[in-house]
């Protein structure tokens, strides 16, 4: 993800929220930032947990390739105390409210696998541009895991897609390949993996070249009833969320999945 104006002037004092990801660490994994511990300062990121950039300022391609993002990192939802999964979801939720309401370009130049959290986090860019890999999935999966998305997650969703094609692959927890996710509306560009990281700075250059104030003022006016939902209900949403996944049930089924993963890798 690109954050605009502070690429476009090369910001010599901008946060560079570097570093290499590790599988999952969203929303730590995605920006790269520790969300818990400080106000996320999202006008003042101009890079992801990607690249750098060259000598002439430009963005240069990120060292991990394959994973976008994992989603939001599985051990913070396992085997804590309430309070912590309490701090988490507000970070989570302040992660997703300032990016979607960010008065930037944001373009998200997705080169490898998507799932969840980093869906929802692609979901809140201007743009997505998809690298043509079929294991490259993007969608929200959080059934297969035995959890809901929450309701915001799902209006975002249905805002991209629509109500039925979101009503079924929620419901399935569906990982869209590239091809049908750009069939169904879920990125905007499909592209060969060594075109992502041009192509993203193609629309980016697209977007930019339209009136800052008028931009910014209709991306405000298109997303802020959707924002507003959430902000009403961010404490209920946050006690919602501790009592879910405080559930014995959803403990075990979320241990269950991340022994999967672990296995998988073994
Ligand atoms: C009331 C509402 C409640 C619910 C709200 C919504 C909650 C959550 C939304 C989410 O984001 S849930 C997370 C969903 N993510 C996934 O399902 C992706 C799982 N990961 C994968 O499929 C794969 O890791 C990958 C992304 C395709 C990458 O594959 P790769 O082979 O490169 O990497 P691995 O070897 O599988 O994994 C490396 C390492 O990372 C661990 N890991 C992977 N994903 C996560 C994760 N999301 N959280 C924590 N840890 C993760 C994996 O177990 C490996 O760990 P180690 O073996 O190295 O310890």
């Amino acid at each position: 993800v690109w954050a605009a104006k502070a690429w476009r002037e090369g910001d010599p004092g901008g946060t560079r929220a570097g570093r290499r990801p590790r599988a999952g660490s969203v929303p730590t994994g995605f920006l790269d930032v520790d969300v818990t511990s400080a106000p996320l300062a999202l006008e003042c990121l101009y890079t992801p947990w990607a690249p750098g950039t060259d000598s002439d300022g430009a963005p240069t391609p990120q060292d991990c390739p394959r994973v976008f993002s994992a989603g939001l990192d599985l051990t913070e939802m396992c085997g804590r105390n309430p309070a912590h999964y309490a701090e988490y979801w507000k970070a989570v939720q302040e992660l997703w409210l300032r990016t979607y309401l960010s008065s930037l370009v944001l373009v998200a130049a997705i080169n490898g696998a998507c799932p969840a959290g980093g869906c929802i986090i692609a979901l809140a860019c201007d743009c997505r541009v998809l690298a043509d890999n079929p294991k490259y999935h993007i969608g929200l999966n959080e059934t297969l895991l035995g959890i809901t998305a929450p309701f915001w997650f799902k209006d975002a969703y249905v805002n991209t897609i629509g109500h039925r094609a979101s009503e079924q692959a929620l419901q399935l927890g569906y990982l869209f390949p590239p091809s049908e996710a750009l069939q169904v509306g879920l990125v905007d560009q499909v592209v060969p993996e060594d075109q992502v990281l041009s192509t993203a700075l193609s629309e980016m250059a697209r977007w930019l070249a339209v009136p800052d104030h008028a931009r910014q003022l209709t991306k405000n006016m298109m997303r802020k009833a959707t924002a507003d939902r959430l902000l009403r209900q961010r404490d209920a949403d946050i006690q919602n969320f501790v009592s879910f996944i405080c559930r014995d049930s959803i403990q075990k089924s979320l241990q269950v999945y991340l022994e999967k993963l672990r296995q998988r890798k073994g």
